[in-house]
């Protein structure tokens, strides 16, 4: 967790973005790592934990974190949670909560609570928009051979 604090610290310090490090350990190893990068990539969801799960997943040459533990210096927003679930490591250790996270600028209570609306209830909406191919690409999945699930 030190690691993952120090990463927080250094991105920060670097003009990166906001104050968010993380790592991702296998075998007592660290594999992976990330500071939150938002700012000098202009990408917003280079968050510390998708960083470092990108780290990870490119220096295991996988994409799934089986027999990792993740370690992050806030607990997750919702989007990296998302990646989280579909990256699959065994643990989640964070050291700040989302409370403390918010009380220094970075609220995503807003997107927690989106989760719970309706699609077209939500502050951006989302508008269904079928057209006669939609469930092409769904059947082709389901027809391909050799396919790989994840
Ligand atoms: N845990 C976490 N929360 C955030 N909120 C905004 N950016 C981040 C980030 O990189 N990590």
């Amino acid at each position: 967790m030190s690691a993952a604090i120090a990463l927080a610290q250094y991105g920060m310090q670097h003009g990166q973005g906001g104050p968010f490090g993380c790592v991702i350990v296998k075998d007592g190893r660290i594999v992976g790592k990330g500071y939150n990068s938002v700012l000098s990539t202009n990408d917003p969801t280079a968050h510390a934990e998708v960083m470092a799960i990108r780290d990870a997943c490119k220096s295991l040459g996988s994409f799934q974190l089986t027999g990792c533990d993740l370690y992050t210096s806030c607990e997750p927003c919702p989007m990296c949670l998302g990646a989280i679930y579909w990256a699959r490591p065994d643990r989640v250790f964070y050291a700040c909560t989302k409370e403390e996270a918010a009380e220094a600028g970075f609220d995503d209570a807003f997107i927690y609570k989106e989760l719970d609306r309706a699609p077209t209830e939500r502050k951006i909406p989302f508008i269904p928009l079928r057209i006669e191919a939609s469930d092409k690409p769904f059947q082709d999945w389901k027809e391909k051979e050799n396919r790989t699930n994840y």
